[in-house]
């Protein structure tokens, strides 16, 4: 990383204490900046560039006079051009890429364009185009942006980490998110190796742009532990390190070497993990939860805004959950974290037990219907977190019928009669007419959620579900949908995504630097965006059942002022805040993208 005055400044200083740059102490935007760099490297620094915007006194204090063509522009232009530029491209994908050039150059234009309209942007830079950029990582790749934590060189890894965050003009406690993936299970795009750096960074877009977390004070990171992704291993151009996935006690105590070091150097950054395989999420979850404020997007995010979106339905229907049949089709990370989250939603909050909570969970996998008797041997390894779903075999003799081994979704749905199906399969189509037609026969509202990401894999388009269930249904999806005509009707499609949830979730941890990320935060957060779901503050069916994404930003104060009031409820906050001032300092933390004035610092 880096170039040669860092270099320099930080074999003398150990990692250097002293700064390039430095943005004052306040998360949110400084008036002042005070900057140790002149000329081309202060526009090489993305944090700090403002090309034609920087006025003349800055270009003669800072060198950069002959530097920039002479017209000043304002960053309302400067966002313009961007404009033009971008509307000119027609694939998404080199929509893509332009914005990480942008991205690259000038980090304060990236996000004001980006803000100018969320909800048309956010398929170009995350979910879905996002996920075919990490396909093709390798061979797009311009430069690098992000954390390489390579497990060749692991004695690096305090070293590195600390270096990115001094890059940044930041020392490691200033450092409020760090986002890691070991690229495992990327989307629904499986093992990606070193490409899925691009998913730490694009979750850290979102955190700024949805919620103001400053851009300088974030940490990307990928842990590249090898991969097993045939075709990247033989692709001549693949960047990350061409050996199988390291894994048992050598991966674990790499990564527990990383965690070590975010907890010793970074006291104050919030860790959320991204697209970690199956077998490692829950289990890295659950060893390092009780010691430190972290979070698991494919567990916790989207089981939360799984949540939240089945809140604001019932709100709309003046049903309850105790009273749902919940069927969840593929038993992943995903899958069964919106099972976890349910089912503790229904401990916690509806005081069932355990038992009665799982018991209204059917879940499915690879060979059919989760059952006790699949957990005793037989073919299929049942992990610890699907066993809590298991039916007991007398349930299923009960059926009569069944042809296959396993019940097979069909049996499911014509047995159990479930009032809401959730898709985290990655099967295509897989909620087929006959099974929805099945479903709708016997259920007022069916509640189908076809999650599976990126675009091609859902489970359903929304436009058949209208058409089987009579329009009956309510939908939501994992990557964002056109809106559906059915009859005389549009209906908008609610983005069911993590990314809603996990940016409050994170500017609430940050700004009361919580000791922990509890599960009573998580439901204060899905419980905000339920109250902020268009289609039931209007009762009008035919609006999103949640927020627009261009309204980001107030979710994400009242995601945050909820996690807040909650980790004060819960004595979590090391932070000391008043809840009468909650929302208030959450805004007054948020940055924005404008220009502050620079000054030589001395
Ligand atoms: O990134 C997204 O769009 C949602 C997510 O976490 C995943 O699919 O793994
Ligand atoms: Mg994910």
């Amino acid at each position: 990383m880096g170039n040669v005055e860092s270099k320099s400044l930080s074999g003398e200083q150990q990692y250097g204490i002293r700064k390039l740059h430095t943005y004052g102490d306040s998360p949110g935007n400084s008036t002042v900046v005070k900057i140790f760099l002149t000329g081309q490297a202060i526009l090489n620094q993305p944090l700090l560039n403002k090309g034609s915007a920087f006025t003349k006194r800055e270009r003669e204090l800072f060198n950069l006079c002959s530097l920039l063509p002479y017209q000043v522009n304002s960053l309302e232009e400067q966002t313009n051009r961007v404009q033009e530029q971008f509307e000119q491209l027609k694939k998404p994908i080199l929509k893509n890429e332009m914005m990480q050039i942008i991205h690259d150059q000038n980090e304060t234009l990236f996000y004001s364009f980006v803000l100018r309209d969320l909800k048309r942007i956010l398929p170009i830079i995350y979910t879905p185009t996002e996920g075919e950029y990490i396909s093709k990582y390798s061979q797009m790749f311009h430069r690098p942006r992000g954390v390489y934590l390579n497990f060749p060189e692991s004695e690096k890894i305090e070293h590195t980490l600390i270096e990115a965050a001094l890059q940044n003009g930041m020392t490691p406690n200033d450092i409020d998110v760090i986002v890691v993936t070991d690229s495992e299970q990327i989307l629904g795009i499986g093992d990606q190796g070193v490409g899925g750096i691009a998913i730490s960074t694009a979750k850290l877009v979102l955190y700024t742009a949805m919620a103001g977390i400053n851009p300088a004070r974030v940490l990307p990171v990928v842990l590249d532990v090898g991969t097993n992704n045939k075709d990247l291993l033989e692709d001549p151009l693949y960047l990350g390190w061409r050996h199988e996935r390291i894994r048992g006690n050598e991966y674990d105590a790499f990564v527990d070497q990383f965690v070590g070091c975010v907890r010793t150097q970074f006291k104050r950054a919030f860790l959320h993990w991204e697209d970690f395989g199956v077998d490692n999420a829950r289990r890295l979850l659950l060893q390092y939860r009780p010691t430190m404020s972290t979070f698991n997007d494919d567990i916790q995010g989207t089981g939360a805004v799984t949540l939240a979106t089945l809140l604001a339905i019932l709100k709309i229907t003046g049903d309850t959950m105790e009273n749902q049949k919940f069927v969840v089709f593929g038993s992943g990370t995903a899958g069964i974290g919106i099972a976890d989250q349910i089912r503790t939603y229904l401990q916690v909050k509806k005081g069932l037990s355990q038992e009665e909570a799982a018991k209204r969970i059917w879940c499915l996998d690879r060979p059919g219907l989760l059952t006790q008797d699949m957990a005793q041997g037989g073919d299929y390894r049942i992990t610890n977190q699907q066993r809590v779903y298991a039916r007991h075999p007398d349930e299923i003799k009960s059926w009569g019928d069944i042809k296959t081994k396993h019940p097979q979704l069909l049996d499911v749905v014509k047995h159990v009669k479930p009032t809401v199906l959730i898709g985290c399969s990655t099967v295509p189509g897989a909620f087929t007419e006959e099974i929805v037609k099945t479903m709708a026969e016997d259920c007022e509202n069916p509640i189908i959620f076809p999650l599976s990401n990126p675009t091609h894999l859902h489970e359903a388009k929304p436009a058949d579900l209208f058409d089987w269930t009579d329009g009956k249904v309510f939908v939501a999806t994992g990557s964002p949908f056109e809106p559906v005509q059915y009859k005389d009707k549009t209906y908008e499609i609610a983005e069911c995504n993590n990314s809603f949830v996990f940016p409050g979730i994170g500017l609430g941890c940050v700004v009361c630097r919580t000791k922990h990320c509890t599960d009573q935060m998580i439901f204060a957060a899905a419980n905000a965006i339920s109250e902020c779901s268009p289609s039931t503050q209007s009762k009008d069916r035919t609006r999103s059942l949640l927020p627009d994404i261009n309204d980001a930003r107030n979710v994400s104060i009242k995601v945050a002022t909820a996690v807040i009031e909650q980790a004060i409820e819960q004595s979590e906050n090391r932070h000391e805040l008043l809840i009468e001032d909650t929302e208030k300092t959450v805004r007054e933390f948020m940055w924005e993208p404008k220009y502050s004035e620079y000054e030589l610092m001395q």
